[in-house]
């Protein structure tokens, strides 16, 4: 069977992207080959340059169904799987790769979810609201934002001491953990 080919996308720092490259790198069946950015300043750019091929796209690009659609055909991708990604991903992009765009999210969804809600935003609103635990979520990508189905959930104990920056890094601990496997595990089920 030929490997299947994911593209990553990222906006930010890259730490899971980083994460996905390292433990596809180790994989007979799926390899990383792409990631795309809509932020030419991303931290992931340099962490992930001499690891896999990369493309910046503006913002008007990543508004872009169709042109999205056709560099994921030309780069003959099977799964997009969105590593801190920040725009919308646009219908066609999800028409033409149905059930196989996989998203991961820094809380419990379905609270914490939606526009506006990313990276240290969801971590203060977990504070603001003084729970005592948050987690994970990697769910599938539909139309709405933090809307489709849930692969994986996983929790993570709060204190309350604990400051955002806490929250966030206990957080980002289990993602690192936990995203690869479950990505791995959806692709080779399917
Ligand atoms: N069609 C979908 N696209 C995306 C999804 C999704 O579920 N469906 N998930 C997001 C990732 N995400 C949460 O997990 C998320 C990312 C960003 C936002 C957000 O409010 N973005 C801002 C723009 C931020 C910026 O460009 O700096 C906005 O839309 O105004 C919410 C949730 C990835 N795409
Ligand atoms: N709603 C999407 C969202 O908030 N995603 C979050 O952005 C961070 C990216 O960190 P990284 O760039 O170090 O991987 C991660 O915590 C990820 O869950």
């Amino acid at each position: 069977m030929d490997k299947k080919r994911i593209a990553i996308f990222a906006s930010g720092s890259g730490s899971n992207a980083i994460k996905l490259i390292e433990h596809f790198d180790q994989s007979p069946n799926i390899d990383a080959v792409l990631l795309l950015t809509n932020n030419e300043n991303a931290g992931v750019l340099a962490k992930t340059e001499e690891f896999i091929d990369q493309v910046v796209i503006n913002n008007e690009g990543a508004n872009d169904g169709s042109f999205l659609v056709d560099l994921m055909h030309e780069e003959r991708i099977d799964y997009i799987v969105l590593a801190g990604y920040l725009r919308k991903i646009p219908s066609e992009l999800i028409k033409s790769y149905p059930k196989h765009i996989i998203n991961i999210h820094p809380a419990l969804l379905p609270k914490y979810g939606g526009k506006g809600m990313y990276g240290m935003n969801v971590h203060k609103a977990v504070k603001e609201n003084k729970e005592l635990e948050s987690g994970i979520t990697i769910h599938l990508v539909d139309e709405v934002y933090d809307n489709g189905e849930i692969l994986a959930q996983h929790k993570v104990k709060l204190s309350s001491d604990d400051s955002i920056d806490d929250i966030q890094k206990k957080v980002l601990a289990v993602e690192h953990e936990k995203f690869s496997k479950v990505v791995e595990k959806y692709i080779l089920e399917a």
